[in-house]
């Protein structure tokens, strides 16, 4: 789930490309990149690392231009190591494209050989960012055979994109000489919105950006989301043009934004991602109200840090005490999104601690947004007993994680699911090593997100039900994803159990 932002102004767009950034950097924490351009040159800086260990102040200040984009990766294919896949992507022609892509393509390798035999386009890397990029590059190339590039050119290509291209993308590009292009993809699976900022001078600046919390950050009023298959066009000019680009175009935001992914401050297709966890937890108390005995429980206590809104809800229903026993090293980045399974176990406990004057002899609910790999759960679990609780319970705001997810989140097979083999609550409970764990139900979860915003006709869901919006997904193409993943790669790292089984390696398929 990475985060993109772009930005064109009067103004140098550098800084506020890094600020925008850093607001995101709960989205990818693996690589970041800014590209600006100056005239007609492009300037790049982009590297492994949190956005505060990428950017010196000598990369910062190479940066120039009023226009540029930025991106926070979450590697979803490829390479999770390569600097050469982290973002932006560039390609020459035609004029010369900057591009970044939040999103998952599930016909990338069908689109590589595609490119390579009748587009003569090559790939060099195994990111579908990359192929996705090279894609508008056709599309863009055929439009201006005939004409010169002006909106209209713009949205054919991108019309043309999406018939070509399958999954989930929020994307932005800088086309050199000519303007700043953003678009998503028809399901509107990936979150993508649009501000603006009147500049001293008066003129007006554009953003779009991943999460609107960018546009909070930095004083910039949120216009509105971008809507699927919907492209915007700011030409050099400053003039904006929007048009709908897909023949079918339908809004099923992804539900784990709401969930997990986005944050708290974020609004996203008209939903307060805060206001979606208060009412998860809303949710979530009626479930625990029906399966446990409430009198067993003295408090309820969240997993820092994305569970807290939904614990205080579910505490304040239930009219038990919330207490915060887990202490959070603010240092340590968010576990989840950590590639290989051996780096994230050792990280819960670097960063979580338990203060044992919370457990000693009390029974608890511990209440974490989701429980994926369960590598948070077990470990708390265990360091909730160590610490003197008598009982256990645990509650997720999510209900069960059963399907590989293939539209952004790294979780394309079933085998490294805790529920992916069926597992219900009791199963779930004795791995974990809970006294007994309560889910929130699917339609608990839709409910939520429905009262948010009735306007919103589906969410993806697909990890709680397998259901795949964009219609594509078959049980071969997740045997393959499979197999790529299980692949045995050339020089495992003798510490990371996740990287033998290629976790983090290619899972193009
Ligand atoms: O079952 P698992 O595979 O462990 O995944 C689920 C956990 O990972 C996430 O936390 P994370 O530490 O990434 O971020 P947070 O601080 O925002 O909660 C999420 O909030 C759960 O706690
Ligand atoms: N999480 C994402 O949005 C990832 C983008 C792209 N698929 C990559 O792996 O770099
Ligand atoms: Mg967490």
């Amino acid at each position: 789930m990475c985060g993109i932002v772009a930005m064109m102004s009067r103004e140098p767009v550098n800084q506020r490309i890094y600020d925008a950034l850093h607001l995101l950097q709960h989205r990818g924490q693996d690589a970041a990149g800014i590209a600006t351009l100056d005239g007609l040159h492009f300037h790049m800086y982009k590297a492994m690392g949190l956005v505060r260990d990428v950017f010196r102040t000598r990369n910062m200040r190479d940066l120039t231009g009023n226009i540029g984009i930025g991106q926070v990766r979450y590697p979803t294919q490829g390479c999770a190591s390569s600097n050469q896949e982290s973002q932006p992507f560039y390609v020459n022609a035609p004029y010369g494209i900057m591009f970044a892509h939040n999103g998952n393509l599930t016909n990338a390798a069908e689109l590589t050989q595609e490119l390579y035999e009748t587009d003569r386009r090559h790939i060099n890397t195994t990111s579908d960012s990359e192929v996705l990029l090279n894609v508008l590059a056709t599309e863009i190339s055929r439009v201006t055979q005939t004409k010169s590039l002006d909106a209209e050119g713009v949205f054919e290509a991108v019309a043309a994109v999406h018939r070509r291209v399958r999954g989930s993308y929020g994307c932005c590009a800088v086309i050199a000489g000519k303007g700043l292009l953003a678009f998503r993809d028809p399901h509107g699976i990936r979150p993508l919105c649009y501000g603006t900022n009147v500049a001293e001078d008066g003129s007006i600046e554009h953003m779009v950006s991943s999460e609107s919390v960018t546009m909070i950050g930095l004083g910039f009023k949120v216009e509105r989301d971008i809507a699927p298959g919907e492209a915007i066009w700011i030409d050099l000019k400053g003039n904006v043009s929007v048009r709908q680009c897909a023949e079918h175009a339908e809004l099923n935001p992804c539900a784990f934004e709401f969930v997990y992914f986005a944050r708290p401050d974020s609004t996203i297709d008209g939903i307060n991602v805060y206001g979606a966890r208060l009412k998860l937890g809303e949710y979530l108390a009626k479930t625990v109200r029906e399966k446990l005995d409430l009198s067993e429980i003295d408090v309820v206590m969240p997993i820092p840090d994305s569970s807290r809104p939904c614990a205080q809800q579910l505490a304040q229903e239930l009219g038990i005490p919330y207490r915060e026993g887990f202490i959070k090293n603010r240092y340590v980045g968010r576990t989840f999104i950590m590639p290989g399974q051996a780096v994230r176990k050792k990280s819960v406990r670097q960063k979580l601690n338990a203060m044992p004057v919370e457990f000693e002899g009390k029974n608890l609910l511990l209440v974490d947004d989701s429980i994926v790999r369960g590598t948070t759960m077990r470990e708390i679990v265990r360091m909730a007993r160590e610490s003197g609780a008598k009982k256990v319970f645990v509650a997720s705001s999510a209900p069960r994680v059963m399907f590989p997810n293939v539209y952004g989140i790294d979780m394309p097979t079933k085998s490294e699911l805790l529920c992916g083999d069926g597992k219900d609550e009791a199963a779930v409970a004795e791995a974990i090593g809970a006294d007994a764990v309560v889910y929130q139900t699917l339609e608990g979860l839709k409910g939520a997100l429905h009262d948010m915003n009735p306007d919103v006709p589906r969410f993806d869901c697909s990890c709680f039900d397998g259901v795949y919006v964009t219609g594509d997904i078959t049980d071969e193409y997740l045997a393959r994803l499979d197999a790529a993943r299980n692949a045995p790669v050339a020089k495992p790292a003798p510490d990371e159990e996740g990287d033998e089984a290629g976790e983090g390696k290619s899972t193009l398929a």
